[in-house]
């Protein structure tokens, strides 16, 4: 690690969101370019840096920043400077010249304790002499809990964000309880908190302690997919974790459920224990649902004859179960269509969409996924939006995420359809119901056989086992669709046979490869054979799914060959590296969690922010000094930069579970003998295999696709929706 001492000549680019700058800095005369996280850098300060000299591919020589701390211009002229750039708001050169003036040497003693006085200065105001102090100090305190911060090993970007979610008491609040660091916005683990609290001297038994540790245990385990845990499986896990005996954790979970930090649910003798939010999202999506379906139906007089009408001028003739779904759609309050591939559920939407209109009823669609929302207005041919954008996400708030539409300013629908519904988690259905008007009517529509969602809860399988909604599951696979191998292939699948073996003309095959050859074979197959023979573009058709991330077939060694194989770097092509990853123009990304920072601009010219888990798209243009990214995904081209980064991945093979609610033109699927068995599961395979559209490639072990078939475990994911959903004492 070196040491650089200088004042700030110039800010070439800063982020005040994520504090990411390129500056130009005076080092004992000599001109230096210091990129890094410098929150709130201003020209004409004096700044101590500690990193590295690197030489840029394009920029050359360059100092990267990893810890930065900076002090108060010294002189008069330093000051003049440093208040002269805009750097607080309301004042600008001629005003800067004027308080210096004034103030002199004390200037920023006068502005950050005395803005009463400095408010006598021609051109300022009361109001603006207190913003400016304001913004001063903010930008001083962030600074100063940067520097106390970094002393525990948290970087800059997770200070700013805890700055910005507890404010001016930051570092007070952490001294009183360092275990805050494991909650929101930084999810510090557990053990890094834990030797934090012990330097404080904190004891083992402390009861933040014992809490803290209680609620990080729930919120893994929210991670994995559970809303809730119960407290046989909680005590004893905790005991482990924390070295803390039963009794003790019982008395501090009990006071914790007293105090409202958790909450318990009590069924079949079993105590199920929840952080607060996550039982709050349960109950309100049972009670929601029990409410709605407990409403007066507003019957169609006659659906036979409605749904006789729609065949007549459609020329189509439903088949008994779709019959049976409309009709349920236009006769209940609440439904489930459920069925895999090519059973026939776009056609039965399109027709509940049809009557509904004809009732004049205002039909909404939505879906979890941008991709599976262009899908289905494709397939709907009307627009469908996910669902965070029909809520519209709130921005003006903290870090929490907040939707403009809510119970108090719910959506002017009649009808709402949700696709893809097996990806929905609790908490995002949760928003989507606080948005609807009590009477509005849900379809939801899924395939039970996928992966569950993401986030935690299982609520497309939860509200199937209630019976408290009506559910109507298409089984029929229509001729058209039969005529395909893969939905034949994910119909066997789901019965627990293997695919048939290859035909010649098909679009469904197997190809025998293990360890490294598999890998080769997948590569050849991505960048020569399906691009020759299919005319696949091999980064816009085709996309690699991987059941793991590791091995020599999983995303990591495969995105590692294909960037090399399909996107080398080239004259003119730009490229920066991020945290050990290489980002070039033209490589495909994948965004790997909700981020609302991240701003963006549709082709219509309208501007938003928000990047979501899933998200694919292509690196437009790389800004190497900058340390930036445009990325192009569907409509929308996003910029990143600074730590956004690091939520991008290279993404010419992803993980079947990152897939979920795309679809693909090609497929190619590795399944290598060496796929790690927790990974060789019935949902997981039929999810990869029923993304592909027009073709699918398996390639690797028969044995390995035989065992992923024949393992029809399913998650086991606690939640007491089903459960809330029966229960007739909650409403
Ligand atoms: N009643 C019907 N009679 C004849 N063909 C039908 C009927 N219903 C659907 N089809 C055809 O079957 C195929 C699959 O239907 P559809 O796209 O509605 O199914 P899906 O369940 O939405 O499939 P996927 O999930 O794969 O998109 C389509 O080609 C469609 O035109």
């Amino acid at each position: 690690m070196e040491h650089l001492s200088g004042s700030v000549e110039h800010i070439t680019f800063a982020n005040t969101d994520t504090g990411f700058a390129v500056v130009e800095l005076d080092a004992e005369g000599e001109l230096v370019t210091a990129v890094g996280t410098m929150p709130g850098v201003a020209e004409g300060e004096e700044v101590d840096l500690e990193g590295e000299f690197v030489t840029h591919p394009s920029f050359g020589p360059q100092f990267r920043v990893n810890s930065f701390t900076c002090r108060l211009p010294q002189d008069t002229a330093a000051v003049l400077r440093y208040l002269a750039s805009g750097v607080l708001p309301g004042i600008g050169p001629v005003t800067a010249r004027r308080i210096v003036d004034e103030f002199g040497a004390d200037t920023l003693f006068v502005i950050e304790n005395q803005p009463e006085l400095l408010a006598k200065v021609k051109g300022m105001t009361a109001s603006k002499a207190r913003a400016a102090s304001e913004e001063f100090r903010r930008v001083f305190g962030v600074r100063e809990a940067i520097t106390a911060l970094a002393r525990l090993g948290l970087p800059a970007a997770s200070a700013i964000a805890l700055y910005r979610a507890l404010g001016p008491a930051t570092l007070d609040l952490i001294h009183e309880n360092p275990y805050l660091l494991c909650g929101a916005p930084v999810y510090l683990p557990f053990d890094r908190a834990d030797d934090i609290a012990a330097e404080m001297n904190f004891e083992r038994e402390a009861r933040i302690r014992i809490q803290a540790g209680l609620a990080f245990i729930l919120r893994h385990n929210n991670g994995n997919g559970h809303t809730c845990l119960p407290a046989f499986k909680l005590l004893p896990t905790a005991a482990r974790f924390l070295g803390v005996d039963e009794p003790t954790l019982r008395e501090t979970l009990d006071a914790g459920l007293a105090e409202g930090e958790f909450d318990a649910l009590e069924y079949d003798g079993a105590e199920y224990i929840y952080l607060p939010e996550f039982l709050r999202a349960e109950m309100l999506v049972a009670g929601h649902l029990k409410a709605l379906m407990s409403l007066p139906l507003q019957k169609m007089k006659d659906p036979d004859k409605a749904i006789g009408l729609l065949e007549l001028t459609g020329g189509i003739r439903y088949a008994p179960l779709q019959r049976q779904a409309i009709a349920t759609a236009l006769t209940s309050n609440c439904m489930v269509l459920t069925g895999g591939p090519g059973t026939g559920k776009t056609t039965a939407i399109n027709a509940i969409i049809a009557l509904f209109e004809q009732q004049a009823d205002r039909v909404f669609l939505a879906a979890p996924t941008g991709r599976a929302a262009k899908r289905m207005s494709e397939l709907c041919r009307r627009e469908a939006k996910t669902i965070h954008r029909l809520l519209e996400v709130d921005y003006s708030g903290p870090d929490q995420i907040r939707f403009t539409h809510n119970e108090k300013n719910p959506l002017k629908c009649d009808v709402v359809i949700v696709d893809e519904m097996s990806m929905v988690d609790v908490q995002l259905f949760e928003s989507l119901l606080r948005a609807l008007r009590p009477q509005c009517k849900i379809v939801l529509v899924g395939d039970g056989d996928q992966l569950p969602s993401v986030g935690p809860g299982n609520v497309l399988r939860d509200v199937v086992d209630s019976g408290v909604v009506p559910v109507v599951r298409l089984t029929e696979i229509f001729r058209q669709a039969a005529e395909s191998q893969i939905v034949r292939t994910a119909h066997r699948i789901v019965s627990g046979e293997d695919p048939e073996p290859n035909a010649r003309e098909g679009d469904c095959f197997f190809l025998q490869a293990d360890g490294e050859a598999c890998q080769e074979l997948v590569c050849e197959l991505v960048s020569a054979r399906l691009p020759r023979t299919y005319g696949f573009d091999p980064v816009e058709d085709i996309q690699v799914l991987c059941p793991s991330k590791l091995g020599p077939t999983g995303t990591a060694a495969l995105n590692a060959r294909l960037q090399q194989l399909l996107n080398p770097p080239g004259p003119g092509k730009r490229q920066l590296t991020y945290f050990g990853v290489t980002y070039r123009e033209g490589d495909k990304v994948m965004q790997v969690r909700n981020n609302y920072d991240i701003l963006y601009e549709r082709e219509d010219g309208e501007g938003g922010v928000g990047a979501f888990n899933g998200d694919l798209g292509v690196i437009e243009a790389v800004d190497p000094r900058a340390g930036s990214l445009r990325v192009r995904a569907d409509d929308r081209l996003l910029t990143y930069s600074g730590e956004n980064i690091r939520e991008l991945e290279i993404a010419y093979a992803v993980t079947i579970h990152k897939s979920q609610g795309s679809e693909f033109g090609a497929v190619v699927l590795p399944v290598a003998a060496d796929t790690p068995k927790r990974l060789c599961y019935r949902n997981l395979i039929y999810t990869g295999v029923t993304r592909a559209k027009q073709l699918l490639v398996l390639a690797g072990s028969r044995g390995t696709l035989h065992a992923m078939i024949e393992n029809d475990r399913k998650m086991l994911r606690y939640s007491c929706l089903t459960r809330l959903l029966q229960d007739e004492s909650v409403c």
